[in-house]
């Protein structure tokens, strides 16, 4: 079974610490909501969990191997990463750039199995952008070009999706497409841990919140145990009526 486990985990820059002794586990089955304000540590969390960015004390785990030692088709085979930017190098079909997400399954473009075709073909139907298939990515909007992103990372089929704050620049209707999305990843069996800084779509879809501020998680847990007025308060300085999963914000504090 692959998992991310991360334990103690810590960032140092500059004489200080970007994380401070961050602990979390997630487990194929759940998806997890990351939140905290701009600078809390959330990308800095999600790079060090991965292996991706130097650590100074602590460990994580993907499945049977710490991170930092995997390759990268190797951590490409248990985890999709959709990061905050993502660069696209040169424009591209947005066909081939979704193609791209099977990478390290040894696909090549122009040579795709009827596996690998229909592995594609479904991500674009699942992040509704078949119909811009042979459309080059430098001429779709914010929002389709983020679908794209999406769709590659569907594409690969990994027990384990990461993506860092996926719905910015969609649209509710998106929002919430891409958000069930995640969940049927899920319900088939996947793990996905993402970033939103939308907190009332975060309680609607998290089966667990793990809350960052300072760099360090200050709660992990189930929106009904974590999500208080309270801690909207401390974290983020806002006023807010909770109940139960509704979220009311009234300004700030
Ligand atoms: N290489 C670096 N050198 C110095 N400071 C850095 C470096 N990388 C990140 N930081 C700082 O660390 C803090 C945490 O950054 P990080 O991107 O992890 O926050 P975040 O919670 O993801 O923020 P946001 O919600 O704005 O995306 C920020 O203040 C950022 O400026």
């Amino acid at each position: 079974m692959t998992d991310l486990r991360v334990n103690n985990l810590s960032v140092p820059v500059e004489g200080c610490h970007l994380v401070k002794g961050a602990s979390y586990t997630l487990r194929p089955g759940e998806l997890i909501v990351l939140l905290g304000p701009n600078g809390a540590g959330k990308t800095s969390l999600l790079r060090a969990s991965l292996g991706l960015i130097r650590t100074d004390g602590g460990t994580a785990e993907l499945g049977d191997q710490q991170s930092r030692k995997l390759s990268s088709l190797q951590r490409a085979k248990r985890v999709s990463y959709l990061p905050q930017t993502r660069p696209l190098a040169w424009p591209n079909r947005v066909r081939d750039v979704v193609t791209l997400g099977r990478f390290a399954f040894g696909t090549a473009l122009g040579r795709l199995s009827e596996r690998e075709e229909q592995a594609v073909m479904q991500a674009m139907e699942a992040c509704d952008i078949q119909h811009l298939a042979d459309r080059q990515t430098n001429t779709l909007s914010g929002g389709e070009l983020a679908r794209v992103h999406l769709a590659r990372a569907f594409a690969a089929e990994t027990p384990l999706l990461i993506a860092d704050e996926p719905v910015a620049g969609l649209d509710p209707r998106h929002q919430f497409r891409v958000m069930d999305l995640f969940k049927d990843y899920v319900r088939r069996g996947g793990g996905v841990l993402v970033v939103l800084h939308d907190i009332a779509l975060a309680a609607r879809y998290a089966d667990r919140m793990i809350w960052m501020q300072s760099g360090e998680i200050v709660a992990d847990g189930t929106p009904q145990e974590t999500l208080t007025e309270q801690r909207l308060e401390e974290i983020y300085g806002i006023r807010a009526e909770v109940n139960g999963l509704d979220v009311r914000f009234s300004g700030v504090s």
